[in-house]
C-alpha cells in the first residue's frame, strides 16, 4: 500500500493470489481518478491460471461498491474477440506475457499512460515456460510507463527468479525468502516407495480398489500419452477418472478443474508435460522454445496443472511417474495440503530415479538430518501378488494402438464440448454440471467382472480398513447359504421342512382335480 515494490516467496497454497489482489483492489476501490483506464496488469505463465484470478478477483470484488473490472485475455484462442473486451479498458487485465504483448503491437491495449501496477505471479515459471523474450520486450521497448509498482510473486526462489528480479525491481521490500517451500510435517505428509513399472500399476490398483487412499486424489504422470494409459488402465476396473492434459482444449481443461473442486470427480490424472521440458531445457536455456500457442505436436505450451492452480481439499498426490525435478516436485506436492488443510503427497520411485529422490530430500532439508522427509511407505506387496494376474492382463490390453483411438476421441468429443462450454452454458448454468469429462474412453476394454474385488484375494491385513462397503458385502454373503451351517433363528423360522404347513380338506382347485383323477 506504500507504492513500494516487493519480492514475495510464501509456500505452495498459501493464499499469494489474494496477499496481491487485496491491496491492488483496495487502492484501485481509493482511487480518485475517474476515467475508465488500465491500471493493473497481471502477468501469469498458464491459461489456467488466468481463469483462476479471474475468478479470485471477482470473489473478492463481490460486495465492493464500485465495480472492479477484470479481464482474462490468457483463455480464448481468438485474439480478435478479445478487442472489444479491451475496449471497455478494464481496470485489471490478467494475461500470459506473449497474449498480452500481441494485443500491445496490435494497439488493442495501452498500458503507457495508465498502468500503476505489473504483478508477475508465479515469478519462477514465466522464464521455464519461455516467455524471457515476450517479458524482455514488454519490459525494455516503452510498452510500459517510466514508473509503476512490481509485485514479484513466486512458491520457490530460483535462478530465474534472480533475474527477474533485477529485470523488474526496483529497490524491492523482500518477504519470507527463509520460509520453507511446503507446508510443514503437521500438514502435509511426504512418502515414497520404491517400485518398478508393473508394480506402479499393481500398486495403484490395489491403493485405489480397496480404498486404501480415499478423497479427491490428483494422480500425476509426465506426459499425455502416460495419461490415457493410466485412464485405459483403471477404467477396465471400473474406475473412472478424468484426464488433464495439454491437449484439451482451455475451456475443458477449467471446467474440469472447476467440476473437480466442486466434488464430481474424485480421481484427475494429470500430466505434467512442463516438467520434461524443464529437464531437456536445462542448461540449454530455452534456446529457441515455441511458446504463445500450440506446439509442433498440437499441445498447449501455455498448459501447466501443477503450477498454481487451486485445486481444492485433495487429499492425496500421488507421483505416479516421478517428477523430473525439485521445482516439479514442491508444485506438485503443493495441489495438496492447501490453506490450512492436510494433505498427503506419495511418490512412486523407480530404482534409477533415486539420485533425483535424493535431490529433493536435499533441496527440503531433509539430507542434514536423521529423518526423511519422504518418508519410506511401508506396504507389503508379496500380499497383493494375488491382483497381479489381472493388473498384468489389464495392462496388456492397453496397447499402443487403443491409447491412439482413446487420444482421438477424448479431443474430438473434447473439441465439442469446449464449444458448448464457450456459448451454451452461459445461458444456461445449471447444465454446465451435467457435461462430465469422466466417461469410459475406451468401452469395448472395460471389463465388468473386474469391478468387484473377491473377498478372497484381499489380503486379510488389509481386510479391515478395505472399503467398508466390502465388509457390507462380506455380511450379507455371511448370511446361510446350502454350504454353510444354518444358525438357529434361520433353522426354526426359514427352513421350509419345518414351516411347510399341510392342510387337509381344502377345496381344490379343478387343475389339482384333474391331476388326482
Ligand atoms: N487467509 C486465508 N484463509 C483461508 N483460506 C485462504 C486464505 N487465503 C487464501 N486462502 C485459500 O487458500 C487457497 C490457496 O490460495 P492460492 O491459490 O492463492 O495459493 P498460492 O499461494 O498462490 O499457491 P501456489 O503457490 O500453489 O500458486 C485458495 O483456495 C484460497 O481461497
Amino acid at each position: 500500500m506504500e507504492g513500494k515494490d516487493l519480492l514475495a516467496r510464501a509456500r505452495t497454497g498459501s493464499g499469494k493470489t489474494a496477499a496481491y489482489s487485496i491491496p491492488i483492489i483496495q487502492s484501485l476501490l481509493q482511487s480518485t481518478v475517474s476515467e475508465q483506464a488500465v491500471r493493473v496488469l497481471i502477468l501469469i505463465p498458464t491459461k489456467e491460471l488466468g481463469h483462476q484470478v479471474q475468478q479470485m478477483v471477482r470473489q473478492l470484488t463481490t460486495y465492493c461498491a464500485r465495480d472492479i473490472k477484470i479481464a482474462d485475455i490468457s483463455g480464448q484462442a481468438d485474439i480478435s474477440a478479445q478487442r472489444p473486451i479491451l475496449m471497455e479498458k478494464p481496470d485489471i487485465v490478467v494475461g500470459t506475457p506473449s497474449r498480452v504483448l500481441i494485443h500491445i503491437n496490435q494497439k488493442t491495449l495501452c498500458l503507457r499512460e495508465s498502468l500503476q501496477v505489473l504483478v508477475i505471479d508465479e515469478a519462477d515459471l514465466i522464464f521455464s515456460f519461455g516467455f524471457e523474450d515476450d517479458l524482455k520486450s514488454l519490459l525494455c521497448f516503452s510498452k510500459l510507463p517510466n514508473i509503476y509498482q512490481s509485485y514479484l510473486m513466486s512458491a520457490t526462489f530460483n535462478e530465474d527468479v534472480q533475474a527477474l528480479k533485477e529485470l523488474v525491481l526496483h529497490n524491492p521490500v523482500t518477504l519470507k525468502l527463509e520460509e520453507s517451500q511446503l507446508p510443514d510435517s503437521s500438514q502435509l505428509t511426504q512418502y515414497h516407495i520404491q517400485c518398478e513399472e508393473e508394480d506402479k500399476f499393481l500398486l495403484l490398483y490395489t491403493l485405489l480398489k480397496l480404498s486404501l487412499i480415499r478423497g479427491k486424489t490428483i494422480i500425476f504422470v509426465n506426459n499425455v500419452e502416460r495419461s490415457y494409459r493410466l485412464k485405459l488402465f483403471l477404467e477396465q476396473f471400473s474406475i473412472p477418472s478424468c484426464v488433464l492434459n495439454s491437449e484439451l482444449p482451455v475451456q475443458s481443461r477449467c471446467h474440469i478443474i472447476a467440476q473437480f473442486n466442486r466434488g464430481f470427480y474424485d480421481y484427475i490424472i494429470a500430466s505434467d508435460e512442463q516438467a520434461l521440458s524443464e529437464a531437456k531445457a536445462k542448461g540449454k536455456k530455452q534456446a529457441g522454445k515455441k511458446k504463445g500457442g500450440k506446439t509442433d505436436k498440437g499441445q498447449d505450451s501455455e498448459y501447466g496443472v501443477s503450477r498454481g492452480i487451486d485445486f481444492q481439499n485433495v487429499s492425496t498426490v500421488l507421483n505416479f511417474d516421478f517428477p523430473l525435478s525439485v521445482d516439479s516436485y514442491i508444485h506438485r506436492a503443493g495441489r495438496t495440503a492447501r490453506a490450512n488443510n492436510p494433505g498427503v503427497a506419495l511418490t512412486f520411485v523407480a530404482h534409477t530415479e533415486l539420485s533425483l529422490l535424493k535431490d529433493i530430500e536435499e533441496a527440503l532439508g531433509g539430507a542434514s538430518s536423521e529423518e526423511c522427509v519422504l518418508r519410506p511407505y511401508r506396504f507389503r506387496m508379496e500380499e497383493v501378488e494375488g491382483f497381479r494376474y489381472r493388473c498384468r492382463d489389464a495392462m496388456r490390453s492397453v496397447t499402443k494402438q487403443a491409447i491412439k483411438e482413446a487420444r482421438l476421441k477424448e479431443i474430438k468429443e473434447e473439441l465439442l464440448n469446449s464449444e458448448k462450454l464457450k456459448t451454451y452454458f452461459e445461458d444456461n448454468p445449471r447444465d454446465f454440471n451435467l457435461l462430465r469429462h469422466d466417461r469410459p474412453l475406451h468401452p469395448a476394454i472395460v471389463k465388468p467382472h473386474l469391478k468387484n474385488v473377491p473377498d478372497y484375494l484381499i489380503p486379510p491385513s488389509l481386510r479391515s480398513i478395505a472399503n467398508p462397503l466390502l465388509k457390507k458385502k462380506k455380511r450379507k454373503r455371511m448370511q446361510p447359504g446350502p454350504t454353510s451351517a444354518p444358525s438357529k433363528k434361520f433353522r426354526k423360522t426359514q427352513n421350509p421342512l419345518r414351516t411347510f404347513k399341510y392342510t387337509r380338506g381344502k377345496k381344490r382347485t379343478g387343475a389339482k382335480k384333474k391331476a388326482e383323477s
